[in-house]
């Protein structure tokens, strides 16, 4: 028998009611709780010392009054954390109060008669007289699951104790706002359509939102999956993959709670713009953020002596195909072996040393400190040889102070000490010396020492190590090394290519492929110890990473799970390893503990927005559309930048009538510029993006397409799509990347004739029309 809405919705407001009330009590209990732990840390730390038994007088007295100090200390840390827990309950039981839940799943479990009521929210709460009650789950619990995964009927899902089935009877989704039941719908699907629509129909914002009241059962298992070692999610423009993954960090801290903290989390994201816009998904949950920056950064902080290649020229830069062949060898996962394999061949030989300098002489020359590096049996490891060779260099530079003591020079600078000198030295020493050999022999070592001190230095920091001339060793050896023509190179080309790094390198720059390389190499060679403590790491956009960079990142984070989640169509850095790159990661991890979950439907952009993007790719033809209608996207053609610049002034002034915010994407900096300068020009207020650490406004915005990957807009002009400005089919990443940033609205605006990539849509799926 269906119950009538409105009945539902009573019995709903009813229920409410009560988990409100009971929410109040605990909300007292807890504010009790705070004034009680403040009061008593205030008390603490008011008679702290009074409390503290002191007895300073004998050792015992010491220890006790020691012991006594610690005890209060932890006391008054116990209290503080106490005050500190109850503030977070009273937080989340405050949000509880607003929106106490989103769903309600009926089921009964083996053998059980009448079905129970379990009620899906952000937090679980339990009947404060009845703690083993639970009246909301979080949404986050192992039984919840079954309200994302599809269907009614048996069902089962994984529990800590192992495979649970339970007999679903019912779903029922419960929109509440401000303490009042709204809507009551329910569903046999898996989350039904209805609150996703109205959730996906809302305004773009400057930051995302958790999505838990409508995770979509494919989702549901990448938020959920805690046995693979390899999670790779190939996922659509919109499909949710960055959603999925926030939420899968919540789940995870939930999951593994006291044995996870977020800075054993690491996000891997594609700018810091996109930083700024996810950042709140997971205090909105509860939760801290984990780690988060971009592969840049994580390069960037260790070479500060260098100027690596940026997003923006990484993007700008025009390579030609033997330049390309170049970098897709030196960006594969063969390099990163032959780097490796390079590195084990410096335990026999082609070690690059540089003389250790003493006042503008050789010191130890190069050649003997190579001797001392190979005169350690051949079990060391490159670690172990440079720790060796530190220590015999410590020893070699000791001795030598005692014979330098006896030099002109120190003589002479013992001779010429000022009073202010001598007194700064025996500061250092605490008393005059009588004895005046004794302190000729004094002074003598400290000067020499000071002197000295440089040479220590080199020594302790690696200084005699080069890592520039084994770099460049290393390119000059790779012709002995592996076969060049398998990546179509010649030898020339290859020498070439060296000697133009080598140059770049000398002016302190350096690119993207060979900073990792670099790096990688420094840390083989000077044994760094890799990151044992990071248990997950993730990668947004992992599209525009080489199998070079992963592996990379494998090494640095070896007991890392990995969540990799990327568009193969959005690859717009790099261009030719995708093909490979499932070959590439089987090498990496153990491919029985390899996932790969493929999600194929857009939320972002209405159906007439993916299903005009879709034909801007090969493989388009399997996305799916959401079923979310609004205009078809409209290619307005213009015969000059002026007509262009009205078009997109008479754009801008819709967009703002229906409040929708726009973002102008162009192709590159320069073109945003020139765009941004013209609407200003015509008193049309816009932010323009250039770098990625300005936050995005509200409003109109200017970005370049490779700034504004990962985010999305409410509306999306695309500035200049001609057949200028994307000739071929070598831009369609790109211009899909653009396109799919728009949630309701699509316009493109092309000085002349529009691209040949937009002829492949069918003309039925957008309004062509000439200014
Ligand atoms: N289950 C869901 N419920 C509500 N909104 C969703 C859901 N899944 C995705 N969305 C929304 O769809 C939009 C696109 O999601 P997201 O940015 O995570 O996609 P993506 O796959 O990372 O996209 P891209 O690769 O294009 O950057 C976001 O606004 C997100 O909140």
């Amino acid at each position: 028998m269906s119950e009538s809405n409105e009945a539902m919705k009573q019995y709903e407001q009813k229920h409410l009611n009560f988990v409100r009330d009971q929410i109040g009590i605990a909300e007292q209990q807890t504010e009790k709780t705070i004034k009680r732990a403040k009061a008593g840390q205030k008390d603490l730390e008011k008679n702290f010392y009074n409390d503290v038994r002191i007895k300073t007088s004998t050792y015992a007295g010491q220890m006790d009054t020691g012991v006594s100090v610690r005890q209060q200390q932890q006391m008054l840390s116990q209290k503080q954390n106490r005050w500190q827990t109850a503030t977070r309950d009273l937080e989340t039981l405050q949000k509880l109060d607003q929106n106490a839940y989103f769903a309600r799943v009926d089921l009964k479990e083996d053998g059980e008669q009448n079905p129970e009521k379990i009620y899906i929210g952000l937090a679980s709460f339990t009947d404060p007289e009845h703690p083993d009650h639970y009246l909301i789950y979080d949404w986050r619990a192992p039984i919840c699951s079954v309200y994302y995964d599809s269907g009614m009927g048996e069902m089962t899902y994984n529990a800590p104790m192992g495979k649970q089935t339970v007999d679903v009877t019912l779903k029922r989704e419960i929109q509440i706002k401000d303490g009042v039941v709204e809507t009551v719908f329910d569903t046999d699907e898996a989350v039904g359509d209805r609150v996703l629509l109205e959730n996906l129909e809302k305004q773009s914002n400057t930051k995302m939102k958790s999505i838990v009241a409508t995770i979509q059962q494919e989702q549901n298992a990448i938020i959920r999956d805690t046995s693979s070692d390899l999670l790779f999610v190939q996922g659509v423009a919109g499909s949710g993959k960055t959603a999925a993954v926030l939420q899968r960090v919540a789940y995870l801290l939930y999951r593994y709670r006291g044995n996870l903290n977020p800075g054993q989390l690491i996000l891997f994201s594609p700018n810091q713009l996109f930083n700024d816009y996810i950042n709140q998904v997971l205090p909105e949950l509860g939760e801290q953020n984990m780690v988060q920056m971009t592969y840049y950064q994580f390069i960037n902080r260790r070479v500060p002596h260098l100027e690596v290649e940026t997003i923006q020229q990484r993007f700008d830069e025009n390579l030609d195909i033997q330049q390309r062949n170049i970098a897709d060898f030196k960006n594969s996962l063969d390099f990163f072996k032959l780097v490796t394999d390079y590195a084990d061949h410096l335990n026999q030989s082609d070690i690059q040393f540089k003389n250790i300098m003493f006042q503008g002489k050789v010191f130890i020359s190069k050649q003997e400190i190579k001797q001392i590096y190979y005169s350690f049996n051949e079990n060391y490891n490159l670690r172990n040889r440079l720790a060796g060779t530190k220590e015999k260099l410590l020893k070699i530079l000791n001795r030598h102070i005692s014979s330098e003591m006896k030099k002109r020079w120190v003589e002479e600078t013992v001779e010429s000490l000022s009073k202010q000198q001598l007194q700064m030295l025996y500061a250092k020493y605490g008393e005059k010396i009588e004895d005046s050999d004794k302190e000729y022999n004094f002074l003598a070592k400290q000067i020499v020492t000071d002197a000295f001190k440089k040479v220590r230095v080199q020594i302790m920091k690696n200084r005699f190590f080069s890592i520039n001339r084994q770099f460049v060793n290393l390119l000059r050896s790779v012709p002995k090394m592996a076969d060049l023509s398998k990546w179509k190179i010649s030898e020339t080309e290859w020498q070439q290519s060296v000697e133009h790094t080598i140059e770049r390198f000398k002016a302190g720059h350096i690119s993207m492929t060979n900073v990792s390389i670099y790096l990688y190499l420094f840390d083989l060679v000077t044994g760094k110890h890799p990151d044992t403590e990071m248990r997950y790491l993730f990668v947004d956009e992992v599209q525009d990473y080489t199998p070079f960079q992963l592996a990379y990142l494998k090494w640095n984070f070896p007991r890392a799970k990995f969540t990799l989640l990327g568009d193969l169509n959005q690859a717009i850095f790099t261009h030719q390893y995708h093909h490979t790159i499932m070959d590439d990661l089987k090498q990496m991890f153990d491919p029985e503990k390899i996932k790969v979950i493929n999600l194929l439907k857009s939320y972002r952009s209405t159906k007439q927005i993916t299903d005009f993007t879709k034909y801007l790719i090969p493989d388009g033809g399997d996305i799916e559309a959401y079923a979310r209608t609004g205009e078809k996207p409209v290619i307005t053609v213009v015969d000059d930048e002026t007509q262009g610049i009205t078009a997109l002034a008479n754009q801008l002034q819709l967009n703002t009538e229906v409040k929708d915010t726009t973002a102008i994407i162009g192709k590159t900096l320069a073109e945003c510029q020139d765009v941004y300068q013209k609407l200003q020009d015509r008193g049309i207020q816009a932010t323009l993006i250039q770098t990625e650490n300005q936050r995005l406004v509200n409003g109109v915005i200017v970005v370049p397409a490779y700034l504004a990957k990962g985010l999305e807009f409410d509306a999306v002009v695309m500035w200049d799509g001609s057949d200028t400005n994307y000739p071929d089919q070598n831009d369609d990443k790109l211009v899909y990347t653009i396109c799919t940033r728009a949630m309701h609205r699509l316009d493109i605006i092309s000085i002349g004739k529009p691209s040949p990539l937009f002829a492949k849509v069918p003309k039925d799926d957008y309004r062509q029309v000439k200014e």
